[in-house]
C-alpha cells in the first residue's frame, strides 16, 4: 500500500499583454515546496472581498511558468502517475481552473503543433511503449471516454457515426453496488493493442464531444471530460491478474456564476458546472477534515465517477491552471485556495490484484478430479471383478518399463483402482523374491562384465568423439549447401513476383517491409504493419462519418465553403499542418528507403559470414583440425560491420517509429481542424439560411410554395420574386430554370455588380421547388453576398 496526499502543480497560461507581468512571482528557492505568490494590484486590493492584503502565498509541488514546454509537464506530472499505473496502481490526474486557463491545452493538448499534445497522447505514447519494452507480462489495454453535461454522462466513444448533439449519445449511468463500488453502465470499453488505435479513440472522442457541442455549449468549457486508461497485466501461467486505471481529467471551467452573468440555458448550465464543482469542493473539504465519517460523494455524478481518486485507492495529481491576469486574479486566488485543500487529501493506493476466474476454475477442475480419486480409495468404491488378461499383461508392461526408467523422479500412475494397486504390490514382490534367488550369479556376471568394458569406453570414447566431430562438419557443410539449393529454387520461382510486390510496396508507404533481426525486434506497433491503412482508412471513415455534410453538399453550398474555408483562421493551420506532414512523409519516405538498402547489406552480410565460416570448417577438415587455432580476421571483420549495419538499422528504425507516430498525430489534428470547419461553416450556413427566411419575403413566399413550375409563365413570377431589392445579385447568379429569367438578367445592363464581380460559371443546380431546398440556395446568395461583402467586392 503506498500512502500518499494527493500531489499539486500550478501551471500559468502565457499572457498576452506584457504589462500583466508583476501580478505574480514564484519562489523557487524553497526547493522542496515552491511558492507562488499573487500580488494584488492596488487598484484590485482596494475592493476586493473583505481583505486589505496585497499578496497572497501559495505552495506547490512544482510551479510552471508560462513558457515550460508540454514535454516538461508530461515528464514532471504524467509520467510519474503513468509509471505506478503501469506498476499496478491507479492514478488520476485532473485539471482544475477556470474557462480559458489551459485545462484542455495541458490534458489534450492544442491543435496547431505535434509540440502542442498534452498529457493524454504522450501517456498512451509512453505506456504502450513500456508494454512493448516488458515481454515478462500480457498486458491489455482498454479505453473509455465519459463527458459530464449538467449531471449528465455521455459515452463519447460510441462509434455509430449519426450523433450530432450531445443527447444521440448514449447515456451513462452510475450504480454502486453493495461494496460501494462505482460501476458506469453504458460506458463502452475498447480494447486498444497499439498506440495508434488508442489514439484513434481519443479523435473519435474529442470528434464527437466537438460535434455534440451545442451552440450555448460551445468550447467544451460546461462539461467535465475523463478519459480512461484501463490496463490489466498477468504473468504468463499466473492467474493473478493486475488491473489499473487511470483517469484524465478535464473538468469544466470554475469560474462563479455571477462573474459569467449569463442567463437562460447558460445559466442553468453554469448551476450545475458549479454544483458539480461546489460537490467537489464539499468532498475536498470533507476529506481535508480529520475525523469526518461522511463524504457526500454521492451529491454529483463526478464526485462518484472519481470516488477512487478522491481518498481513496488511487495516485492523484491536480494541476491548477491559472490565467495570470488582472482581471482574472479573483479566480486565480480561488483556483490555488481550491489546491491547497486538495494538497491535504490522504489516498491509500493498493494493488488492483485479482484471480483470474479462467484460470482458477481450471485449477479447480483438476482438484476435483484428485480429491475423487482419493476419496473412491478410502471409502473403498471400488470396482470388484477381476482384471482381463489383457488388463494385466498391459498393466505389468508398465510397471516393467517403470522399473526400467533410469530417472529417479519418474512415477507409475495406474489411477484409483485398488485392483491395480494390489496387482502391482504382487508383481513387484515376486520380481524381488526371483531376483533374491538368482542374486548371486547375476551380480557376479554383472561384475564381470564391467570389469571387461572398462579399458574399451576410455579407448572408444576418443575415437567415436573424432567421428562425431567429423560428422558434424559434414552436416553443417551439406545443410548449407542445401539451404543454398533450396533457397536458389525459391528464388527461380518467385523472383519476379517478389520483386514486383516488394517495389509496389516502397511506391506506396515509406515504411519498410521487413526486418532482419525477425519479429523479435519488431514492436507490435511498428511501422511495417498493416493497421497502417486501416487506422487511415478507419480515420477516414470516421470523419467521412462526421463531416459527411460536404459529401451531400449542394454546389452553391459547397462554393460558399470554399470561401469560407479559405478565409478562415484555421485554414492556416491546416496549411500548415500539410507542409509539415508532407516534409515528414518525405523524411519517412527516404528514411524507409534507406532501412531497405541496410536490410538488404544486414542479409548479404549475414550470408558472407555463412560462407566464410562454412570454408573455415571445410578447411579445417582437409586440414584435419576441427578448429582454426587463429581467429579468423576476415570472418571478425565482416562481423563487427554486421554489428555497425544492425545499429545503424535499429536507429533508423527507432526514428521512422517516432515519425510515425508524428505523422499520426499531425493527421488527426488536421482532421480535427477540418471537422472544426465544417461545423463551424454549418452553424453560420443555418445562421444565414435562418436570418434570410426571417428577413426575405422573398423566401417566405417561397417557402410556401408548391413544387417549381416549369412553364413560362411561372419562371417569368419566379423572376420577378427573386429580382427583389436585395437579391439582385442573387437572381444574377442563381441558376436559371430556363431561358427566359437567365437572358433577362443577364442582359440588365443596369446591374451595377456585373461590373464589379468577376463572371461564375452559372451553376447547375436549378430551384426546385423545395422550400427547403430552395431555403438552402437562398441561403447561399444570401451568404454569397455576405462574402463578398466581407472581401470587399461588395
Ligand atoms: N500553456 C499554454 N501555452 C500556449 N497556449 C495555451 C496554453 N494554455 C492554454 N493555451 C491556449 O489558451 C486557449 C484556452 O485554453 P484551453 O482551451 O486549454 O482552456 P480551458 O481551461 O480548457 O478552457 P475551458 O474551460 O473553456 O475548456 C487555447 O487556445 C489554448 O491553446
Amino acid at each position: 500500500m503506498v500512502k500518499q496526499t494527493i500531489q499539486i502543480f500550478a501551471r500559468v497560461k502565457p499572457t498576452v499583454r506584457k504589462q500583466q507581468q508583476g501580478i505574480y512571482s514564484i519562489d523557487e528557492d524553497e526547493k522542496l515546496t515552491p511558492s507562488l505568490e499573487i500580488i494584488l494590484p492596488r487598484d484590485l486590493a482596494d475592493g476586493f472581498v473583505n481583505n486589505k492584503r496585497e499578496s497572497y502565498r501559495f505552495k506547490f509541488q512544482r510551479i510552471f511558468d508560462q513558457n515550460e514546454k508540454q514535454e516538461t509537464i508530461f515528464e514532471n506530472i504524467a509520467k510519474p502517475v503513468a509509471e505506478s499505473v503501469l506498476a499496478g496502481y491507479n492514478g488520476t490526474i485532473f485539471a482544475y481552473g477556470q474557462t480559458g486557463s489551459g485545462k484542455t491545452f495541458t490534458i489534450t493538448g492544442g491543435a496547431e503543433r505535434y509540440s502542442d499534445r498534452g498529457i493524454i497522447p504522450r501517456t498512451l505514447s509512453y505506456i504502450f511503449e513500456q508494454l512493448q519494452k516488458d515481454s515478462s507480462k500480457i498486458y491489455t489495454t482498454h479505453i473509455s471516454y465519459l463527458e459530464i453535461y449538467n449531471e449528465c454522462g455521455y459515452d463519447l466513444l460510441d462509434p455509430r457515426h449519426e450523433a450530432s448533439s450531445l443527447e444521440d449519445l448514449p447515456k451513462v449511468t452510475v450504480l454502486e453496488d453493495p461494496d460501494q463500488n462505482i460501476h458506469l453502465k453504458n460506458l463502452s470499453l475498447h480494447q486498444a493493442t497499439t498506440e495508434e488505435e488508442a489514439l484513434n479513440l481519443l479523435f473519435l472522442g474529442d470528434t464527437n464531444r466537438m460535434i455534440a457541442e451545442t451552440p450555448m455549449n460551445q468550447a467544451s468549457t460546461r462539461s467535465h471530460c475523463i478519459f480512461t486508461i484501463h490496463l490489466s497485466s498477468k504473468e504468463p501461467g499466473s492467474a493473478t491478474v493486475r488491473q489499473a486505471k487511470l483517469h484524465l481529467v478535464d473538468l469544466a471551467g470554475s469560474e462563479r456564476v455571477a462573474k459569467t452573468g449569463v442567463g437562460g440555458q447558460l445559466l442553468t448550465e453554469a448551476k450545475y458546472i458549479n454544483l458539480s464543482l461546489h460537490y467537489l469542493e464539499q468532498v475536498i473539504i470533507a476529506l481535508s477534515e480529520k475525523h469526518r465519517s461522511h463524504i457526500p460523494y454521492r451529491n454529483s455524478m463526478m464526485t462518484s465517477v472519481l470516488r477512487d481518486s478522491l481518498g481513496g485507492n488511487c495516485m492523484t495529481t491536480m494541476i491548477a491552471t491559472l490565467s495570470l491576469e488582472k482581471r482574472n486574479i479573483d479566480e486565480s486566488i480561488s483556483t490555488c485556495r481550491f489546491a491547497q485543500r486538495v494538497a491535504l487529501i490522504k489516498n491509500e493506493a493498493v494493488l488492483n490484484e485479482e484471480i483470474d476466474p479462467r484460470l482458477i476454475i481450471i485449477r479447480l477442475q483438476k482438484e476435483i478430479q484428485e480429491l475423487k480419486d482419493e476419496l473412491a480409495i478410502v471409502t473403498g468404491e471400488q470396482r470388484t471383478e477381476a482384471l482381463t488378461e489383457a488388463e494385466l499383461l498391459q498393466l505389468e508392461k508398465r510397471i516393467t518399463s517403470f522399473l526400467e526408467d533410469q530417472d529417479p523422479e519418474s512415477k507409475l500412475e495406474v489411477g484409483a483402482d485398488m485392483r491395480k494397486i494390489h496387482h502391482c504390490f504382487h508383481y513387484l514382490k515376486k520380481l524381488l523374491n526371483d531376483k533374491k534367488i538368482h542374486g548371486t550369479s547375476i551380480a557376479s556376471s554383472e561384475i564381470k562384465d564391467q570389469n571387461s568394458q572398462e579399458p574399451l569406453k576410455e579407448e572408444e570414447y576418443k575415437k567415436l568423439r573424432d567421428i562425431l566431430q567429423q560428422r558434424d562438419n559434414e552436416i553443417n557443410i551439406l545443410v548449407t549447401m542445401l539451404k543454398k539449393e533450396k533457397k536458389k529454387a525459391q528464388d527461380a520461382l518467385h523472383f519476379s513476383s517478389v520483386d514486383r510486390s516488394e517495389l509496389r510496396h516502397s511506391q506506396s508507404s515509406p515504411f519498410p517491409p521487413g526486418n532482419p533481426e525477425g519479429p523479435r525486434m519488431l514492436p507490435p506497433s511498428a511501422p511495417t504493419q498493416a493497421p497502417d491503412s486501416s487506422t487511415s482508412q478507419y480515420r477516414s471513415s470516421l470523419l467521412h462519418g462526421k463531416t459527411g455534410m460536404k459529401e451531400e453538399m449542394s454546389f452553391g453550398r459547397q462554393e460558399a465553403f470554399e470561401i469560407f474555408k479559405r478565409d478562415h483562421a484555421d485554414s492556416v493551420t491546416i496549411e500548415d499542418s500539410k507542409q509539415i506532414l508532407k516534409q515528414r512523409f518525405s523524411e519517412a519516405k527516404a528514411l524507409g528507403e534507406s532501412i531497405n538498402e541496410a536490410r538488404i547489406k544486414i542479409g548479404r552480410l549475414k550470408e558472407e559470414i555463412t560462407q566464410r565460416h562454412v570454408q573455415q570448417v571445410a578447411l579445417g577438415i582437409s586440414g584435419n583440425t576441427p578448429t582454426p587455432s587463429a581467429p579468423d580476421l576476415l570472418e571478425e571483420k565482416l562481423r563487427s560491420r554486421l554489428q555497425e549495419e544492425k545499429r545503424r538499422y535499429k536507429a533508423m528504425f527507432t526514428r521512422l517509429k517516432a515519425l510515425k507516430v508524428e505523422i499520426e498525430h499531425l493527421q488527426l489534428l488536421m482532421d480535427k481542424a477540418k471537422v472544426k470547419l465544417q461545423k463551424e461553416f454549418e452553424a453560420w450556413w443555418a445562421e444565414e439560411a435562418t436570418s434570410l427566411q426571417v428577413n426575405s419575403p422573398a423566401v417566405n413566399s417561397l417557402n410556401h410554395m408548391k413544387p417549381f413550375p416549369q412553364t413560362p409563365e411561372s419562371q417569368h413570377e419566379r423572376s420577378q420574386l427573386l429580382s427583389s431589392k436585395s437579391d439582385v445579385y442573387a437572381s444574377k447568379i442563381l441558376p436559371s430554370p430556363g431561358p427566359l429569367l437567365h437572358s433577362q438578367e443577364q442582359s440588365s445592363p443596369s446591374t451595377p455588380l456585373e461590373d464589379r464581380i468577376p463572371e461564375r460559371p452559372v451553376s447547375s443546380v436549378p430551384l426546385t421547388g423545395d422550400s427547403r431546398t430552395d431555403s438552402d440556395i437562398l441561403a447561399f446568395i444570401k451568404a454569397r453576398q455576405s462574402i463578398l461583402q466581407r472581401t470587399g467586392f461588395q
